[in-house]
């Protein structure tokens, strides 16, 4: 039967994305088109009732317009949140262990399917289809573990006194609308909804208009694994999709990942609504390398903080902090490991950095580095177009990784979020001044230290207000761990177990049992109380 479910998915994925004649293994940079339907309600993909607008979808690498597609409007938005109020009504009266199940089988399909699905990102987001990989590798290993939970969610049985009891039900809250970024297309979607679903909700889910490709994948495989028809639905569009959907009545709670701005307009939405949020937005994390460190492994630690794809990373540690003694040792090995990073066609083995996700980005982006250079940094490599030789890709969005250093905590490229490849090295003397400068900050999301010093490395990251604070390491996140970040970073956390009580209440049955103070008496005493004239 699987083997039968898995040819089938195949067969809709070459129709959806290749030439006809292209096997999965020669899908190549340049080909793919999509020209299915970019929405997904009740269990199959659909073009939208109506709409706010079209988008264009883009292959960084070359430049192309891989799909043109419709925006949904608010009828749309108000059929996919029906048909996902429908689903839950199936899906809520699940066990954990059913539903255990079928996560496991979509996690499962995955798994067998990573490379397909990992190309298909690679496509549209640019990132290298090495690192795509680890993408989707970190999404079935989120549906699993929140499968691994779902049997165990429970609530509390609460002992009273005289033989009476309490106790609390964990119930799912609803509808919840998932709304992504660009940068890990495929990994959100699963980020929010594998716990989402493990906790009985169904979710409507809304990419970047940047990225729309992936999760119908996504969506397909959660049907195909057997969860009930529009238990989870894509609408595509922009910002004004994304406020029908966040406006909507039934919608019961709204996870999103983007920028600040958008966040806090988000916040808003659900404010006027009471509904709860969480927010998974920016940062500009320091990284702290000590002149204690392992050289090598701080250099590869502050690449990898820097130019993991493209440097559109949000937990990215691009304030790179380092101690005056090796600041030169360092500066000289980091640009000359920088060089090495081999740009070009991201869906190569050995391609290390791809194209930005598009034309104004990559224009945004360069534009940074014109700023900090006027405003006194130097650039010691990169900062600038790069042409590969393909001439398939001679209109893709690329840039050399940048290394600026004269860099001042006051300068734009230290303050903003750049979401590129540009690494701002800075000088620091001592453990005290380099925390109050990295604190120094409206951003909370992850922080770094490199240093020999176990005592000391536990000591800075205790002081270091971050979410995530990485030692002798950099953007490892296994789904285990809690996600998520401090001040205009965010609140709430994608992974590990405290994602459950984002994503479901507790319902409390007061006392029951024997004990006559509990069971009777106190309604009787209170309504004998009334009629003898006692209560006032
Ligand atoms: N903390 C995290 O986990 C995390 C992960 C990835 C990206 N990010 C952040 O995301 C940002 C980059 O992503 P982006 O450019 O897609 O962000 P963005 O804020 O522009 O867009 C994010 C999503 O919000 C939608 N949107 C835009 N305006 C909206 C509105 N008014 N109402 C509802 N939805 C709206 C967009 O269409 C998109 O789907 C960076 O700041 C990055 O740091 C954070
Ligand atoms: N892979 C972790 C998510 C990174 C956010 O941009």
């Amino acid at each position: 039967m699987f083997l039968r479910a898995g040819l089938a998915a195949l067969s809709t994925l070459s129709r959806t994305l290749r030439p006809a004649s292209a096997p999965i293994a020669a899908m190549s940079t340049g080909t793919f088109v999509v020209s299915q339907p970019l929405n997904y309600r009740g269990g199959a993909r659909v073009e939208p009732v109506d709409a706010s607008g079209t988008e264009k979808a883009f292959e960084p690498a070359t430049g192309r317009v891989i799909a043109t597609f419709t925006c949904s409007g608010e009828k749309e938005v108000n059929l996919a949140v029906q048909d996902a109020k429908a689903a839950f009504k199936i899906w809520s009266q699940k066990s954990g262990m059913e539903r255990c199940r079928i996560l496991l089988e979509a996690a499962r399909i995955i798994r067998e399917r990573k490379d397909e699905i990992a190309t298909v990102e690679t496509i549209n987001n640019g990132k290298s289809i090495f690192e795509a990989r680890w993408d989707i590798d970190t999404s079935w290993q989120c549906l699993e573990y929140y499968a691994g939970l779902a049997g165990s969610m429970a609530g509390e049985h609460i002992q009273l006194p005289g033989g009476s009891f309490g106790y609390t039900r964990r119930e799912p809250l609803g509808v919840c609308v998932g709304i992504g970024a660009w940068n890990y297309p495929f990994q959100i979607a699963c980020w929010k909804s594998a716990p989402a679903l493990a906790c009985g909700n169904a979710m409507v889910f809304k990419p970047s208009p940047f990225t729309p490709v992936s999760v119908l994948l996504l969506a397909e495989i959660y049907t195909e694994a057997g969860v009930p028809p529009g238990l989870f639905n894509v609408v595509q569009g922009g910002a004004a999709t994304g406020q029908f959907l966040c406006q909507h009545r039934d919608v019961a709670k709204v996870s999103f990942t983007g920028s600040v701005p958008t966040g806090s307009k988000i916040m808003e939405m659900s404010a006027k609504g009471i509904k709860p949020v969480t927010l998974e937005l920016g940062g500009k994390s320091p990284l702290i390398i000590f002149s204690d460190c392992d050289m090598k492994n701080a250099v590869k630690g502050a690449l990898m903080a820097n130019f993991l794809t493209q440097g559109e990373v949000c937990c990215n540690g691009t304030r790179v902090f380092v101690q005056k003694e090796i600041l030169d040792q360092f500066t000289e090995e980091v640009v000359k490991q920088t060089q090495r990073i081999k740009i070009g066609d991201p869906l190569l083995e050995d391609t290390r950095m791809g194209p930005l996700i598009n034309r104004p980005h990559l224009e945004r982006v360069l534009g940074f580095v014109k700023v900090a250079e006027e405003q006194g940094a130097k650039v010691l490599c990169g900062g600038d177009v790069f042409v590969p030789e393909d001439p398939k890709l001679k209109d893709g969005y690329y840039m050399r990784p940048c290394v600026l250093t004269n860099c001042r905590d006051d300068m734009t490229c230290v303050k903003e979020e750049i979401f590129g490849p540009v690494m701002s090295i800075l000088s620091f003397d001592t453990e005290a001044e380099v925390l109050e400068r990295a604190n120094d900050t409206t951003f909370g999301l992850a922080a770094g230290v490199f240093t020999r010093d176990i005592q000391r490395a536990h000591r800075v990251v205790a002081e270091l207000q971050a979410g995530m604070c990485f030692i002798n390491n950099y953007n490892v996140s296994p789904v285990e761990l809690p996600f998520g970040g401090y001040k205009k970073s965010g609140f709430g956390r994608e992974n590990g177990r405290v994602t459950i009580d984002q994503l479901s209440r507790l319902a409390v049955q007061p006392p029951a049992g024997s004990d006559p103070e509990y069971r009777s008496f106190r309604i009787g005493k209170w309504f004998s109380d009334a009629l003898n004239g006692s209560v006032s």
